[in-house]
């Protein structure tokens, strides 16, 4: 159940003639998702993905969109925009604001492998970099400030061990964002929210990332203990894969090297990506929207996952 808006080829018919994609031949709708309506859709020139933005503001959206044509545009594997014979890649349908983008091939991997992790660690420093000179600056709506007004709502639901727990790592990252090592660390516009669902493979090759919908300025190294968060762990215990680990820190690596206030930060910056997915989780749990309760992220595996990153040592980043 992931279709909130319905769009008939009758709607898509008349709407799609702006588009240099021929004729609308069929659509269907895409089960998997919780945040927006996505539709595969095929026309005279082939399949695309139509998306219906369900609640993301319409100021928002140019961010997420003309980043991914930038990047698609340096050559970094994320979905394109298509542009209307105007160039407008943000349009409206059916009241909602909506857009197309291309096709990636393959699948999810969802039990990922070393050879998968590294394909993923080089694409992710490839795309950092060449989202440095990306002209809109929007913040990932997702961090330091959002914990911080988050929390509150959250706490009162909370056992008071969990209370002590999310308060006393929120106090954590406070300090930590506030001190110079974080100061020194690169930024720019990041994907931050790069799961094993938000990408595909054919075979051992990755054909692209997307659903860029929670991307926004934050530093590099956030979005790669994001991902590594996801990517390398055991998802029973929510402990670090070593291969896995290994594999996707040294293809990152092999493009981009670490700076010495990186390899500082980065157990800081595990604990501060698994408390970010432990609270929006906590967050939707306690305050679901209808969709949400339908496929529950369980917030336990990132309250495990801080445990953990707190409480082990983590390989060096060098
Ligand atoms: N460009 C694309 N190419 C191929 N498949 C896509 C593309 N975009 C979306 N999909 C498919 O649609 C599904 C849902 O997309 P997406 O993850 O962007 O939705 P969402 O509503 O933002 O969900 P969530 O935030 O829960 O991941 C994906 O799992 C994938 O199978
Ligand atoms: N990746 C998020 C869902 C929102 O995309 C989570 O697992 O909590």
């Amino acid at each position: 159940m992931a279709v909130f808006t319905p769009v008939s080829l009758d709607d898509l018919s008349g709407w799609i003639t702006q588009f240099p994609l021929g004729k609308a031949l069929s659509i269907r709708g895409i089960s998997s998702g919780i945040e927006n309506s996505n539709f595969f859709i095929n026309t005279d020139s082939g399949e695309y993905v139509l998306t219906l933005f369900e609640k993301l503001e319409a100021e928002q959206l140019p961010f997420y969109l003309e980043l991914m044509r930038h990047l698609a545009e340096r050559g970094i594997l994320v979905p394109a925009p298509v542009a209307n014979r105007d160039g407008k890649i943000l349009h409206q349908l059916n009241g909602k604001p909506a857009a197309i983008v291309s096709k990636l091939a393959g699948e999810s991997q969802l039990a990922p492998q070393p050879v998968h992790c590294a394909e993923l660690g080089a694409m992710l420093a490839c795309m950092h970099m060449a989202a440095e000179d990306f002209p809109i600056r929007q913040p990932n709506l997702r961090g330091l400030e959002w914990w911080l007004q988050t929390t509150p709502t959250v706490l009162p639901y909370l056992p008071p061990e969990l209370q002590q727990l999310l308060s006393s790592e929120v106090k954590f990252q406070q300090d930590f964002a506030a001190g110079q090592v974080y100061a020194e660390l690169p930024l720019g516009p990041v994907h931050a929210d790069l799961f094993r669902n938000n990408a595909m493979f054919v075979g051992e090759n990755l054909t692209g990332i997307f659903d860029f919908y929670f991307a926004g300025c934050d530093t590099w190294l956030f979005d790669l203990a994001v991902t590594v968060n996801d990517w390398c762990v055991d998802l029973d215990s929510g402990a670090l894969d070593l291969p896995r680990l290994q594999a996707m820190l040294d293809a990152y690596r092999a493009v981009r090297p670490f700076t010495a206030a990186e390899q500082q930060a980065w157990q800081p910056m595990l604990r501060a990506a698994a408390l970010r997915f432990w609270l929006s989780r906590l967050y939707d749990f306690y305050m679901p929207r209808a969709a949400e309760m339908l496929t529950p992220h369980d917030p336990g595996h990132f309250e495990r996952i801080l445990r953990l990153r707190i409480s082990e040592a983590v390989p060096a980043l060098a």
